[in-house]
């Protein structure tokens, strides 16, 4: 039968009360339960490097080998021109900001349920660390109208419309970048049959994640999203006006991914990284928080049908370059990713086949 990605959260549930979301705003000095130190997390070193993430021009005539270039040595890179009006993107800043403005009890209407994924929350990454992070979240998959209407018993309708627009468009931007990327290996269409007829990834599921970061009172001793990889093939990420994006690479350390007007982030995610056998990184990533300003994210996180077997392609395999990685499932890779979090590529890595994995 087919399966969609909430079935995924039915059989691995979180637990996460939701007596753990503070009042961010009444909190004077961070509690110890929000005090990070290089012992909850051995990645929470500060940022070191003036590096900088490619700023790619989608209209460049040379565009797929500089995405090409930016998924091999960064597994992400930044935007422009990239078709997405910029008065949509204001209009999901503006959902955004006005979803985390509601009252905490409205806000709780929409909760996210334990076994489920849609709705109001902590991050789900919670479960793995010891301190909280310094953020709400609200997850959107299918349709959000039962959820708006919670919180929005009289205008849910006019924020449903944003939502369906910001798909659409986003649908479209994330298809067009997994061409660009995968042609810069010599894939063609013909290579990936799940792209459908006319390669637009038709059969392709999505979530989009906003996020809230408060603004923080000590935000040195604060993390508002512990560094993580994301489970998807794409990540495409609008962030508002306010820096608070790091991203990691093992030679350069943590740099800040400065915010652009306009201008989207691109993250290589775990399933592109299986599917090019390892040639593109998924790459690691986290949020800092401020003293000055919220600041609003929100991820279009982008996969293919849950059901669908996803291995290393065989253009990118030879007797050189044996497969890294066991053909898996959507849905098997979250499951693993529930239990093993960010150990999961190199867990399966040691497997042939998925049916050994549990
Ligand atoms: O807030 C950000 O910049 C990052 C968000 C993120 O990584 C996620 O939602 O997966
Ligand atoms: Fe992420």
């Amino acid at each position: 039968m087919h399966s969609t990605l909430s079935d995924v959260f039915i059989s691995h549930p979180i637990h996460i009360p939701l007596s753990n979301l503070p009042d961010f705003t009444s909190l004077r000095h961070l509690p110890d339960s929000y005090t990070w130190t290089p012992k909850d997390d051995l990645l929470f070193s500060a940022s070191s490097s003036d590096e900088s993430l490619p700023f790619i021009d989608l209209s460049d005539p040379h565009v797929a080998t500089r995405v090409g270039h930016a998924c091999t040595t960064w597994g992400a890179f930044q935007i422009t021109n990239h078709g997405v009006p910029s008065r949509l993107l204001d209009d999901i800043e503006f959902l955004t900001g006005s979803l985390f403005q509601l009252p905490v009890n409205r806000k709780l209407k929409a909760a996210r349920r334990e076994d489920g994924i849609s709705g109001y929350g902590v991050a789900r990454i919670a479960s793995f660390f010891n301190k909280q992070m310094w953020s709400e979240g609200f997850t959107v998959i299918g349709s959000p109208l039962d959820d708006f209407h919670k919180l929005w018993p009289r205008q849910h309708l006019k924020y449903c419309k944003i939502i369906q627009e910001y798909e659409e468009h986003m649908q479209k931007l994330a298809a067009k970048l997994m061409w660009l990327a995968l042609g810069a290996l010599g894939v063609e269409e013909k290579d990936i049959e799940w792209a459908g007829p006319i390669s637009d990834f038709q059969g392709a599921q999505a979530a989009i994640q906003l996020n809230h970061y408060p603004i923080c009172p000590e935000p040195d001793r604060a993390m508002g999203l512990a560094a993580h990889t994301d489970s998807t093939l794409l990540t495409i990420l609008y962030q508002n006006n306010t820096a608070g994006l790091q991203i990691f690479r093992d030679d350069v350390g943590w740099i800040t991914v400065p915010p652009v007007p306009g201008s989207l982030v691109v993250n290589v995610g775990d399933l592109l990284h299986i599917l090019t056998n390892g040639i593109f990184p998924s790459v690691l990533h986290r949020a800092r928080v401020n003293h000055l300003r919220s600041r609003f994210s929100m991820a279009y996180l982008w996969g293919p049908p849950s059901d669908l077997m996803i291995s290393p392609l065989p253009k990118l395999v030879d007797p050189l370059h044996s497969p890294l990685y066991p053909s898996l499932t959507w849905k098997q890779y979250l499951a693993t990713k529930a239990t093993h979090f960010n150990q999961s590529l190199s867990f399966i890595r040691n497997y042939l086949s998925s049916d050994q994995i549990s």
